[in-house]
């Protein structure tokens, strides 16, 4: 274990990783696993459901109580540090039992390099520090390719235009992400025989400096030791992460759409799921998230999809009061067609 940070500054754990790598199911466990730490969490969503706050909030764990999760649900904290990410962490800051460690789970479209340079700003930096940038990757998804240029999509671009920039928008985040880890979590591990975790792990490798771990996880189990008391000071190292925007002052996010779809009461929940996995594969959706009405059921069901694959439970009872209400959150690239998704998903 490396040394805790020195002086009284808070150690602060930025969680990065593209859409539905496992970001919240890591933080879960590691709030399930805290070692007697009073933690906080700053949790910041692409899409304006909050279901990753919903999810950490309803597991009711000592280590991180409800007054201790602040949710920026809109926007994109990277593009909105100065406003929302430096006042809710002062906040936080402001408690009368302050918390040992806060943990940052960034939006799976956000650069983290921007969240990482306001803790180099002098009223900042003085209190906290970033005790390390978590970069959790879907190994399923870089096995298949996702975040890699797609060859004919190149050679078409560059035979209209040979000027074009040919980096997918994807690999642009993915790798803005990777470039700005002190530790890599290979997860979804499970997905990938011996074989692709060796290769991916390689590819993985071969894109980070050598000082930077891949740890290859299931389900994002990792001890939160090893997460937690990095003591990285990221902050003071800023030049050695490199992003594709180092010239632009934050970045939008034109190359994504987001939107949520009311589907009213669900009356089977596999045949739900069978109907947005052909919608997902149909207008290559990138991540699909929400909760479900189920009629008849007391319970409300999480729908959750990275890309084609989908899973679902039932995760607690509606309580009283709280609309039953079945909302799904869409993310794709530009362009994605949601008049044609919600007539699919209406019919
Ligand atoms: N097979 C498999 N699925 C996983 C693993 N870890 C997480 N998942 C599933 O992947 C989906 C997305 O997980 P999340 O933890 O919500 O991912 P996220 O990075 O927080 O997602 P966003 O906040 O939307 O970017 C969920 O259905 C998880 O249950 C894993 O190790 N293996």
């Amino acid at each position: 274990m490396t040394a805790p940070v020195p002086m009284t500054k808070v150690p602060v754990t930025i969680v990065t990783g593209f859409l539905g790598a496992g970001k919240t199911t890591l933080i879960r466990h590691v709030l399930e696993n805290a070692g007697g730490r009073r933690l906080a969490l700053v949790i910041n969503e692409f899409g304006d459901v909050g279901v990753d706050g919903e999810i950490l909030r309803s597991c009711g764990i000592e280590s991180c109580p409800e007054e201790n999760i602040v949710e920026l649900a809109n926007g994109c904290l990277c593009c909105t540090v100065a406003d929302d990410f430096i006042p809710a962490i002062e906040a936080l800051l402001a408690h009368e039992k302050r918390p040992d460690h806060i943990i940052v789970e960034t939006s799976g479209l956000a650069l983290p390099k921007p969240l990482v340079k306001a803790f180099d700003w002098p009223p900042i930096r003085s209190r906290l520090t970033v005790d390390g940038v978590i970069a959790v990757v879907d190994g399923a998804a870089v096995a298949a390719g996702r975040f890699a240029d797609d060859p004919d999509e190149v050679l078409a671009q560059r035979a209209e235009d040979t000027a074009v920039d040919h980096d997918n928008p994807l690999e642009e985040v993915y790798e803005d992400q990777l470039l700005c880890a002190d530790l890599v979590i290979l997860n979804k591990a499970d997905l990938l025989d011996e074989a692709e975790l060796a290769r991916v792990t390689a590819e993985i490798t071969g894109a980070i400096p050598s000082a930077v771990k891949i740890v290859p996880t299931r389900e994002g189990k990792i001890d939160a030791d090893l997460l937690l008391g990095m003591a990285a000071a990221a902050e003071d190292d800023l030049a050695q992460r490199p992003s594709h925007h180092d010239a632009e002052e934050g970045h939008d996010h034109d190359d994504f759409d987001s939107f949520v779809l009311e589907l009213g009461p669900v009356a089977d929940p596999a045949a739900l799921v069978a109907r947005l996995a052909a919608v997902a594969e149909q207008h290559d959706v990138l991540r699909m998230k929400g909760f479900m009405d189920v009629a008849g059921k007391p319970m409300r069901l999480l729908v959750q999809g990275v890309g084609t694959r989908f899973r679902h439970h039932f995760d607690r009872a509606w309580t009283a009061g709280e609309p039953r209400r079945s909302r799904l959150v869409v993310i794709g690239e530009k362009g994605i067609d949601r008049a044609a998704i919600e007539a699919a998903l209406a019919a």
